[in-house]
């Protein structure tokens, strides 16, 4: 406290009454005070007239003296300059009201960072927020791209099988219009044979009437054909009965006459033939003798030279079965040498002859009746040479003469000839050429090769009917006789003379039977001769006889044809008798025979009306096969139709599926495309959010970060500065106990000087800082005037001067000294207090609210981390946020989602 000499006078000569008035209180304001020692306030009044009555004291709290003006416990007084003291206890309350601004600072700035702290976690969640927003755009974006990749596919998928489909369609078209082409063509093909078909149906049917009019005509004519076959079979059944009759009832020697053929030198030469067939199939024979006369012979059977040794055992045949059949059969051969005798009865291996052909067909026929008949066929074979009888089959040549003996029964029979049992063909074959071989052949000017003797095979049948157990025993002569020539002609001389003299005596002897049995005479001479002994059983009687008359047709043999025809005639006309089976079996063979002809012949027929029969149906047959060829025609020409319709209505089906599917297809475009602008859309208005976030981001970041590294700062170094400040003031109040006297007074008061000139510099520092948080807060320059005003060493009141409750009084009496400046400023000053009173009661709160953000904060680092979890997706728009980071020259660090949770949990905690 001063006395200030200016205050002095002025209040010396102050006129109160002038200035304030009657009955009014005088108000001064900054009337300096001093505080005793014992606590009381001295308040001198110099210069005063009168007694001034004190009615009141209103203290005020003094402005803030700056630590600066406080030099050495003393304060320069701003208007006089004195060096005030001030008391310890002062300089205690000032560094505590030091302390408390600096601690008010503090708070200040807790505040303002608890707002910032606020307004950065506000931009967080906001960023979070729009994060989560972005996410979720981001997801729709996502979903709309995925939706759009889906629909890309399937329009690919789609696009494929359309494609697919429209390969497959123009694949099938082709084949279709291929097969459609095809069968058009075939329709074609089809019609044309269908108009045939129908033509030729139509001709078919046309000729039906005249097809059945000639069937009937034909089967009329097979009718008429059969019925005159019938007619003309009975009739000639009936006259070959009859004849047959009449010759059994006869009992004629049937004579087949044969001429040879002319042999090659014949031809060669030119000689002509005596013999005309003509009448052959007649039965007649013509003999041209002396060029013009012709004779004819009447004989059963005429042959040609041409006609074979088929047609010549064809008529021997039935006779030759009748063997089987028990009768008694004689077959000889006769005739001038070399007139094809021994040709016709033996034949050579190419042309088999009569004998190989009857035992043949002795075997076929025995074979036939085998169920009803059983046969045992044995051959001899015999010579009779130089009447003499040989047997041909004789493997030893004997000395003793075969002679003919008759059996009790009437047979004759040469006891102790060979009879070969045969089996088979082929034996016989053999037997027949070892007898052929044996026999005695010479030479003569007729013939090379001339038979010599009669060769004779007697084939012996016996049989058994299994039925009737019947049994018969007949024997079939076949005989080669031997030439019928002159012997002049011959003209053989000795032995060959002796052998022909015996074969003419022979055949005079035949000759002789001959006659005997054709003049019936009572005696037959058959012992003249061996051949007729021999013969004996088969020529005449009861038996059966063929002759075979064999002539040559050369002129010059005219006169032995004429003989032998001659001969063959009076044969003919030989009347055996009707013949007899050896045993006696009645009308029943006979009828059996005839009942087989007949049988035979009714298969014939039925053979020929069966096919005349089966022609009808095959000409029936085939106009059915036409007219249901015809049907089918028409019915797979319909059926082509009814196909060619249907492959028709799939081709418009598919022509019409074709075209649903490309509307289909463009109406997709469509959507798709509509898809893609909106997607386009989607992805600039991101693009834009992204930018503006990202901007705003990186600005509060900044912020932030440089108010947290200020207020790290000024944190620390309060905190550095209050624990010196604080072990300062500990250790000098240890030491003021500990020590007293002036010196260590002295000693204190230097070091306190120091400490306040050191908190001086520090308050320097600290009052720049309204400066740059002005810079940075938006402060006005006004604000910073008053700030460095409210801080100037004149306000530095005691605090004590002043008293909250006494606050109006001493506004309303405030003393209007100096300009209104000052007075602004002090209002300002007052209204600074009164706002830093009411920033430490808010303080509480706020820091409460601190405490809740922390709280919260710890509770929200879950879903910040989560947030940021979702931020750092590895999607397109997650890379747009990390560039935006990026962009905010922020190291990876700093980003939320990178930085580790302590850095976090520090941030948000700050
Ligand atoms: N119908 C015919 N067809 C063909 N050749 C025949 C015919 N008849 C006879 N010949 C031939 O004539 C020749 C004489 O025949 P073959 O020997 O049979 O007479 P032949 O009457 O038996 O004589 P021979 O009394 O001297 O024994 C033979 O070479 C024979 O082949």
């Amino acid at each position: 406290m001063c006395s200030c000499r200016k205050k002095r006078q002025v209040l010396s000569e102050l006129d109160i009454y002038s200035l304030v008035g009657a009955n009014r209180a005088l108000q001064t304001v900054d009337v300096r005070a001093f505080v005793g020692e014992d606590g009381t306030i001295v308040i001198r009044f110099e210069g005063v007239n009168g007694n001034p009555i004190v009615s009141g004291i209103c203290i005020k709290r003094a402005a803030k003296l700056p630590a600066s003006q406080v030099k050495h416990g003393s304060v320069i007084c701003n208007n006089c300059a004195a060096e005030i003291e001030i008391s310890s206890a002062q300089n205690k309350y000032l560094r505590m009201i030091s302390n408390a601004k600096y601690e008010k600072k503090i708070a200040e700035l807790k505040s303002q960072c608890q707002l910032k702290t606020d307004e950065c976690h506000e931009a967080w969640m906001s960023l979070t927020g729009a994060s989560e927003q972005l996410e979720k755009v981001q997801m729709e974006l996502d979903d709309k791209f995925l939706q759009y990749h889906y629909l890309d596919q399937a329009m690919e998928e789609q696009a494929a099988n359309l494609r697919d489909i429209c390969s497959r369609y123009e694949r099938d078209k082709r084949l279709w219009a291929a097969v459609v082409d095809d069968l058009e063509k075939k329709v074609k093909n089809m019609k044309q044979e269908h108009c045939q078909l129908s033509r030729e149906a139509y001709e078919c049917f046309d000729s039906i009437p005249e097809l059945s009019k000639m069937v009937f005509a034909v089967q009329a004519m097979v009718a008429q054909c059969d019925a005159l076959k019938l007619k003309f079979s009975e009739e000639q059944a009936k006259r070959k009965m009859l004849y047959n009759q009449i010759q059994e009832a006869k009992g004629n020697i049937r004579v087949f006459c044969r001429c040879r053929p002319l042999r090659n030198e014949e031809m060669q030469s030119g000689f002509a033939t005596v013999a005309d067939f003509n009448a052959a199939n007649d039965g007649e024979l013509g003999i041209l003798s002396g060029g013009l006369t012709k004779k004819i012979f009447r004989f059963d059977r005429v042959y040609t030279p041409q006609d074979g040794q088929v047609n010549v055992f064809a008529d021997a045949s039935p006779m030759v079965v009748s063997v089987l059949d028990g009768y008694n059969v004689c077959i000889f051969a006769y005739g001038q040498t070399g007139t094809g005798k021994t040709f016709t009865m033996e034949g050579s291996e190419q042309n088999r002859g009569v004998n190989y052909r009857t035992l043949e067909q002795l075997f076929k026929i025995s074979e036939e009746r085998k169920e009803t008949f059983t046969y045992n066929i044995s051959i001899s074979v015999l010579e009779v040479y130089n009447e003499q009888i040989r047997d041909l089959l004789a493997t030893s040549p004997t000395s003793k003469k075969l002679e003919i003996r008759q059996a009790p029964e009437g047979a004759h029979h040469v006891p102790g000839i060979v009879e070969a049992k045969v089996g088979n063909i082929k034996e016989v074959w053999s037997v027949l050429q070892a007898g052929s071989n044996a026999r005695a052949v010479g030479s003569n000017n007729v013939n090379e090769y001339s038979s010599r003797s009669h060769c004779m095979l007697c084939i012996m049948v016996k049989t058994k009917n299994l039925i009737t157990e019947e049994c018969t025993k007949s024997k079939l002569w076949l005989v080669d006789l031997a030439g019928s020539e002159r012997l002049a002609k011959t003209e053989v001389q000795g032995e060959r003379l002796k052998e022909a003299q015996n074969i003419n005596r022979s055949l005079s002897a035949l000759g002789d039977v001959i006659s005997a049995l054709a003049s019936k005479s009572s005696h037959i001479p058959y012992r003249n001769s061996k051949l007729t002994h021999l013969l004996q059983d088969s020529l005449g009687g009861d038996s059966k006889t063929l002759m075979f008359v064999q002539i040559s047709p050369l002129e010059q043999d005219l006169g032995e044809t004429l003989s032998s025809l001659n001969f063959a005639t009076r044969v003919r006309g030989v009347e055996l008798g009707p013949a007899r089976k050896q045993i006696d079996v009645g009308e029943l063979q006979k009828l059996k025979i005839m009942l087989d002809k007949a049988k035979q012949e009714l298969r014939s027929k039925d053979n020929a009306f069966w096919k005349l029969e089966e022609n009808l149906r095959n000409f029936e047959g085939k106009a059915k096969g036409k007219d249901q060829i015809c049907r089918i025609q028409q019915e797979k020409l319909s059926e082509l139709e009814g196909k060619i319709a249907l492959k028709t209505q799939l081709c418009r089906q598919l022509e019409k599926q074709l075209l649903q599917l490309s509307e289909g297809v463009n109406g997709k475009e469509e959507t798709c495309l509509s898809l893609q602008q909106k997607v386009k859309e989607l992805e600039n208005k991101l693009r834009v959010h992204e930018h503006a976030q990202s901007t705003t981001l990186q600005h509060k970041v900044c912020q932030v970060k440089e108010l947290e590294n200020k207020l790290q700062e000024r944190t620390q170094e309060f905190e550095r500065h209050s624990a010196k400040l604080n072990q300062k003031a500990i250790e000098l109040e240890n030491k003021l106990q500990m020590e007293g006297g002036n010196q260590g007074f002295q000693m204190l008061q230097q070091k306190i000087e120091e400490l306040e000139l050191k908190l001086r510099q520090q308050e320097q520092q600290e009052y720049m800082l309204p400066a740059c948080f002005a810079d940075k807060s938006g402060t006005t320059s006004n604000e910073r005037k008053a700030w460095s005003r409210v801080l100037s060493p004149r306000q530095m009141d005691p605090p004590s001067l002043r008293n909250s409750t006494n606050r109006a009084i001493n506004q309303e009496s405030v003393l209007l000294k100096g300009t209104d400046t000052l007075h602004q400023i002090r209002r300002r000053r007052g209204l600074q207090s009164i706002g830093t009173e009411n920033t430490f009661l808010a303080s509480s709160p706020l820091l409460d609210k601190r405490i809740l953000s922390s709280e919260s904060t710890k509770g929200r680092h879950i879903d910040q981390s989560k947030a940021l979890s979702r931020l750092t997706r590895s999607t397109k728009p997650a890379a747009t946020v990390h560039r935006a980071f990026s962009g905010s020259n922020l190291h990876k660090d700093q980003l939320p989602g990178n930085k580790d949770k302590n850095d976090k949990s520090k941030f948000w905690l700050r």
